[in-house]
């Protein structure tokens, strides 16, 4: 049967992903790939809507595992309705985002624990996991520059949360990358656009030989 791969990009607020993958999926595009580019939490119309409920402003009362359990939520729809089937017809599926970030923000930021956090994912995936993640690193004093500058970027309810949730963020996802350093490739998004650009070009092409 004709299989594709699942790719994802990781990494603080403001780290690039957006920027970069955009540039990514062009390029494969361009080379005749077939790319599916897409989101979590997000990507597929009820997915959206959650993503709406966790990420809006006044929500202030959600608990942390109903946080958790939101974002759980919105993978297993994402997966079943538009990861797997593009996998399944052989595509390449890029996505901002995927498992790592509950580890990082609810496991390890929220202080959950990256175990429990897993423990429920592992039923909303079913154990599917990407074949390359790439870590887009920025230090939170970097990254909060850079999507407060970015005119249009909408300031959600996590990116509200301190200075010391998001230094949780970035330790939590280094030691993700240090646990699983066959799949998680650390990038350095401290650098100009183009050198990250090449760097996760450079890890793609070498998945995809
Ligand atoms: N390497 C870079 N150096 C400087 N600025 C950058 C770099 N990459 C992206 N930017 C800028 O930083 C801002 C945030 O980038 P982008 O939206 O791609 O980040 P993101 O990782 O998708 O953020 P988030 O997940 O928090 O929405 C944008 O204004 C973008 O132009
Ligand atoms: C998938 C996922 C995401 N988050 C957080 C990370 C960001 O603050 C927002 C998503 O916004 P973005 O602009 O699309 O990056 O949600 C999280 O805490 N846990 C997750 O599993």
């Amino acid at each position: 049967m004709k299989k594709g791969i699942f790719i994802s990009i990781e990494g603080p607020e403001g780290a690039g992903k957006t920027t970069v993958l955009n540039r990514i999926v062009q390029e494969l595009k361009n080379r005749g790939k077939d790319v599916v580019q897409t989101r979590e939490p997000g990507g597929i119309a009820i997915a959206e809507q959650i993503r709406s409920v966790i990420l809006n402003k006044e929500n202030t009362a959600m608990d942390a595992r109903t946080e958790a359990l939101l974002y759980a939520a919105a993978r297993r729809q994402h997966l079943v309705e538009k990861v797997i089937p593009a996998i399944e017809r052989g595509a390449i599926v890029l996505c901002d985002r995927f498992i790592d970030s509950s580890l990082a923000y609810q496991g390890h930021a929220r202080g959950l624990g990256m175990n429990e956090v897993a423990s429920i994912n592992a039923f909303a995936t079913d154990g599917m996991m990407p074949k390359l993640t790439l870590l887009f690193d920025v230090s939170p004093e970097v990254g909060l520059a850079r999507i407060h500058q970015h005119d249009g970027r909408e300031v959600n309810r996590l990116d509200l949360e301190g200075l010391s949730f998001h230094k949780k963020v970035r330790e939590g996802y280094l030691m993700l990358a240090e646990r699983d350093a066959g799949r998680i490739v650390v990038i350095d998004a401290e650098k100009e656009e183009e050198f990250v650009f090449q760097a996760a070009l450079a890890k793609i092409k070498k998945v995809l030989l």
